[in-house]
């Protein structure tokens, strides 16, 4: 009896021990088939599109390291490849697909066709401080951005003039301070400051004082918000490990910048109506007309800030780098200051700023050969579609990216695209082009809104500026590269003649020397 209930309990627990290993193979099993799904996943994309031009991705990581070879030189690797590979091609990030288009009919596509919304991983990481235009959705846009347009009138632009000349007179005491003395000044700083104190007055209606003093709080809130969303951006993929490092940088900016525009919008509600009257319009006035919530008009008024201060300064530094690099460009800059700056004017007025055809030749070659934002954000198509120029085929969540910087170098639609030419742009040439080979603003609904703001904002810092100085490069041309971090700018490698120079800083954006033009001295 002993035995035969021994003999039925071994049986049963053998029959379990089967059991469970029946359960472990078929898990086993599933694990195989769920790797293998997960693996075949992973390559189908790669394989699918093989034939489609673009460098060769290194499976399993696509094309990244070849891109992070050389930080902040990504748009000349990718300008190799579109002289190699035809202008619009394929890149691979992990799995993922991005085509760079820099065909001008592609880009016309993309940018003109609503097919093409913004990639939601941009909009998500450039909106902490909640969704002002550039990150809005496809739905929410229009209706903002129409809005915002009828009140960018004439009205506005004077203001802005008039802000900007009060920024241009503490720029010019700084300048006329640095004249003349030999001394080696980083002019992409004082520009980025004269930029800053702009876009504060024309927002707010204050200065930062970035331009005199190192105390206000905002200047330092403003560049590192900008800072630590590109990095928001780049390490998109790694943010769960890096999010406690950069976060706290990221939120004592944004609180910074809520605390001021709070207080400058309690101010502005207590305000009387005399006290409105006697102030200049400001961008401010603006979003608090419309029907927002305090919090939307916050995120407009940052939005405004990210986008209109890096892009500007950097571009204008760009065109007084190759100025530098040309009297003859110089001279003819001079002649037409002398003739719309005269008399007592030491800044040229608002209604002569539409006369300044040559000044705007040279702004416009220097948008085309440094483009600030080298390409747009990031689009993700909204279905299946092929692209009429190069007939690449796109697939729904495809990420596309439009790049004006290769398109504007691209020798087949600029003739020695490395020159800088102003005369590319007499109203005769840009006639006989199509729009689509000049991108610097980018087009379509999602394009800049601001792009006249920054005209003329920079026209009348170009004609101030060559109506009183010469800028020479303090080092050789060729030591101040491109340098790309979502936004072109300037930058310096090396120091004064080979030599560390204790006051400069080591990465410096244009080396310069000031001089008072012949004629004032
Ligand atoms: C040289 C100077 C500038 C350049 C090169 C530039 C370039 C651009 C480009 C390429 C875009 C499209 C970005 C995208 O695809 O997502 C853009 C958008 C935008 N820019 Fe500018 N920009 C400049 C100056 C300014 C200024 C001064 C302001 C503000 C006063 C400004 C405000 C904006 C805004 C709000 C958007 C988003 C527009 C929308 O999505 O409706 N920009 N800019």
């Amino acid at each position: 009896m002993m035995m035969s209930c021994l003999a039925v309990s071994l049986l049963q627990l053998s029959n379990l021990s089967q059991d469970w290993s029946r359960v472990f193979k078929l898990f086993i099993l599933a694990a195989l088939f769920w790797t293998v799904f997960k693996f075949l996943k992973y390559v189908y994309p790669y394989w699918r599109f093989r034939n489609i031009p673009g460098p060769p991705p290194k499976w399993p990581v696509g094309n990244i390291f070849e891109l992070l070879r050389k930080p902040g030189q990504e748009h000349r690797i990718l300008l190799q490849y579109a002289k190699q590979y035809g202008p619009t091609f394929q890149l691979w990030y992990l799995n993922r697909r991005t085509i760079i288009v820099a065909n001008p009919e592609d880009a016309k596509f993309v940018l003109a066709t609503r097919n093409y919304p913004k990639s939601p991983i941009f909009c998500r990481c450039f909106s902490p401080l909640g969704h002002g235009l550039l990150t809005l959705s496809q739905e929410e846009h229009p209706v903002q951005r129409k809005a915002i347009s009828q009140r960018f009138n004439e009205e506005f632009l004077q203001s802005l003039h008039h802000h900007l000349t009060a920024e241009l007179e503490v720029f010019m005491a700084q300048m006329d301070a640095l004249c003349d003395t030999e001394r080696v000044v980083d002019l992409d700083a004082l520009i980025s400051a004269l930029t800053l104190d702009v876009i504060a007055r024309t927002a707010f209606g204050v200065s930062f004082t970035a331009q005199t003093s190192q105390h206000h709080p905002m200047p330092h809130a403003v560049l590192t918000l900008l800072d630590e969303l590109v990095n928001n951006m780049i390490f998109y993929p790694y943010r769960f490990w890096l999010s406690h490092i950069t976060q706290k940088r990221l939120n004592e900016a944004i609180n910074v910048i809520r605390k001021f525009c709070n207080m400058v919008i309690d101010l502005r509600l207590q305000e009387s109506r005399e006290e409105k009257s006697n102030r200049v319009r400001d961008l401010l006035d603006i979003f608090l007309e419309s029907d927002e919530t305090r919090d939307n008009v916050i995120a407009h008024v940052a939005t405004f800030m990210l986008a209109g201060h890096d892009t500007t300064s950097h571009t204008l530094s760009f065109c007084m780098y190759e100025i530098a690099q040309n009297r003859d460009i110089e001279r003819k800059l001079q002649e037409e200051s002398d003739r719309f700056i005269v008399a007592q004017d030491r800044i040229v007025p608002f209604d002569q700023v539409g006369h300044l055809d040559y000044t705007r030749m040279v702004w416009n070659e220097a948008l085309r050969t440094h483009p600030a934002a080298a390409n747009t954000s990031v689009r993700c198509a909204d279905r299946d579609d092929v692209l009429p120029g190069s007939g690449i085929p796109i697939t729904k969540g495809t990420g596309l990216m439009v790049s004006s910087y290769l398109i504007h170098h691209l020798p087949q639609y600029w003739e020695n695209p490395d020159h800088f030419i102003p005369e590319r742009h007499t109203k005769e040439a840009v006639r006989q082009r199509s729009p689509y080979y000049f991108l610097p603003f980018s087009r379509g609904s999602r394009n800049c809104i601001g792009q006249f703001v920054a005209n003329h904002e920079a026209l009348t810092i170009l004609s101030t500026i060559y109506k009183r100085y010469e800028i020479r490069l303090a080092v050789g041309a060729q030591e101040v590269e491109e340098y790309f971090r979502v936004t072109m700018k300037p930058h310096c490698r090396f120091y004064v003649q080979g030599k560390k120079d204790p006051s400069l800083d080591a990465h410096l954006g244009l080396p310069v020397k000031i001089y008072s033009r012949k004629c004032y001295s």
